[in-house]
């Protein structure tokens, strides 16, 4: 980094790294969950640069100077501001609004006063830690007004903008009192990104119907093919960028994984078939979904509880918020009933864990995992099925992924399902299960395959050089 900015700045709403407190008082900065860090991380290991985020506590900026070569900045935030701006408009208005409604969003004025507050002091964070001709990379639904707010304070910068998480269609987000303002402050990048074409579209359908804005008409495709949008001053871009893991990377670790995956096995009794599910305890993820198609297929007599384990790995996630309180305790009193329904007391057919679990842990998961269930109502992309595939250089394993991912976008060798669709979930676990070895090697080859040759790299690169193009031609016309 220059003595006068970075280069290069990721601006997001956490830093990749939260802090722990340990019950002596000792501090630990650990990486922190989600797929957005996940998947940003390696982008710094070919650039120099700067991280603009919250720590994830309330009160002063608290952070390391500096995490794996990338200069941290921290954003601090108040306790009340993590109750209006995180846990209240970005997780119980935009959140649930921008993934179909599955709980009700919550609209308040408040919490939008202190969003819009919020995010300006994220863009001055911004603002001060970039060098004179940055290129600035903003990511996702909490810092929506930050392009906006940045170009007005350092017009000089390249901005790119980059939604992780479903945009959804003019009917849904024309609900938000905010709808205008949301817009507006989008169209100060000189590059707006989503996981899928569909998300591009709708916005710019948005744009014209709500801005008046003249667009372009064709279909936007996959890492080609930008839209165009007309702003008074400038034209921005819009784009489908498919966001994915460091594979060969995931690969190799999972390699190192098998002794424990065996290990894994015996610990769990040895049993016919492991069915693993891994997420964030969030309500889009359908964890209710394949708990209720494994029950379904062990009260038909089409599994046999006796010989199958289904081992759920959930990270807490949230969890002031009202809605993950709720799917919490659903989802614990379905694994409860489950147990003691179907199974012994010293062999329940559920292992339920609400705690990380340390990396290396979580490939042995993988590697030991005979079915990964991805079950979401709804996901902008989902990186755990990715990670599944990734891991399986051996081809063993069989993925089951919900329609409603971005993931099955690409991923279209998986078991497909829909998890609306009680039927089905039940019939394609089963298929996933039972089919013979060739047709389940088949698949995981392709999906191996697909995730190896289209990884986080290409879509970083994908979208850096879409955006050094759009900044560059709006610096040729300003
Ligand atoms: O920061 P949190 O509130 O703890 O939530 C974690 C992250 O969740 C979301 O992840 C999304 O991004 C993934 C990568 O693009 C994508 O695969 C997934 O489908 C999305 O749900 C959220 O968008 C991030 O901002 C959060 O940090
Ligand atoms: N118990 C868990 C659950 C998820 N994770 C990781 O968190 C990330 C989740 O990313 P994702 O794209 O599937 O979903 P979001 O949580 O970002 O919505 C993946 O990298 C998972 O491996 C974890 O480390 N431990």
């Amino acid at each position: 980094m220059s003595r006068t900015g970075a280069e290069f700045v990721v601006v997001a709403n956490r830093l990749p790294v939260d802090k722990r407190v340990h019950p002596d008082g000792t501090v630990e900065w650990k990486r922190a969950p989600g797929g957005l860090v996940t998947a940003m991380t390696p982008t710094f290991a070919t650039r120099e640069g700067a991280w603009v985020g919250w720590s994830g506590g309330a009160g002063p900026a608290d952070a390391p100077d500096t995490v794996d070569g990338i200069d941290i900045h921290a954003v601090p935030l108040s306790a009340d501001e993590i109750v209006d701006y995180y846990e209240g408009f970005a997780n119980s208005t935009l959140w649930p609004l921008y993934h179909d409604l599955l709980v009700e969003p919550v609209f308040r004025h408040d919490w939008w006063d202190t969003y819009v507050s919020v995010n300006r002091r994220f863009a001055e964070a911004a603002a001060a830690a970039a060098a004179s001709g940055a290129t600035v990379w903003v990511h996702d639904y909490q810092l929506q007004l930050v392009p906006t707010m940045l170009r007005d304070l350092r017009p000089d910068l390249r901005i790119g903008f980059f939604l992780h998480i479903p945009f959804p269609s003019y009917e849904l987000f024309t609900r938000l009192p905010w709808r205008r303002e949301l817009l507006d402050g989008l169209l100060g990048a000189d590059l707006v990104g989503f996981h899928l074409p569909g998300g591009a579209e709708n916005f710019m359908t948005l744009v014209r119907r709500v801005c008046g804005l003249e667009t372009s008409r064709d279909p936007v495709g996959v890492r080609d093919g930008l839209g165009t949008v007309r702003t008074a001053s400038r034209t921005v871009r819009v784009g489908s960028f498919p966001i994915s893991i460091n594979a060969a990377d995931v690969a190799a670790q999972a390699a190192a994984q098998t002794g424990r995956a065996a290990e894994i096995r015996a610990e769990l009794g040895d049993p016919r078939t492991i069915l693993l599910g891994v997420d964030r305890l969030d309500y889009t993820k359908g964890i209710d979904v394949r708990l209720g198609g494994l029950e379904g297929l062990f009260a038909a007599g089409r599994l046999d509880p006796a010989e199958t384990v289904f081992v759920q790995l959930a990270s807490p996630s949230r969890e002031q918020v009202d809605s993950y309180i709720a799917v919490r305790n659903r989802i614990e009193q379905t694994v409860s009933h489950i147990n003691g329904t179907y199974g012994t007391t010293t062999s329940p057919p559920v292992r339920y864990l609400l705690r990380p679990v340390p990396r290396n842990e979580l490939l042995a998961y993988f590697m030991a995992a005979d079915v990964v269930l991805v079950t979401p109502l709804r996901d902008g992309m989902n990186l755990v099925a990715k990670e599944y595939a990734a891991c399986r250089a051996d081809h063993g394993g069989a993925l089951v992924l919900s329609e409603f991912t971005g993931a099955a976008a690409e991923l279209t060798d998986a078991y497909l399902l829909n998890p609306y669709d009680e039927r089905d979930v039940m019939d394609v676990i089963e298929a996933a299960v039972t089919d013979d070895d060739d047709a389940r090697r088949s698949r995981m080859a392709a999906l191996h395959r697909q995730v190896l040759d289209f990884d986080v790299d290409l879509w970083a690169t994908s979208f850096l050089q879409s955006l050094a193009g759009a900044g560059a031609a709006n610096e040729e016309t300003a």
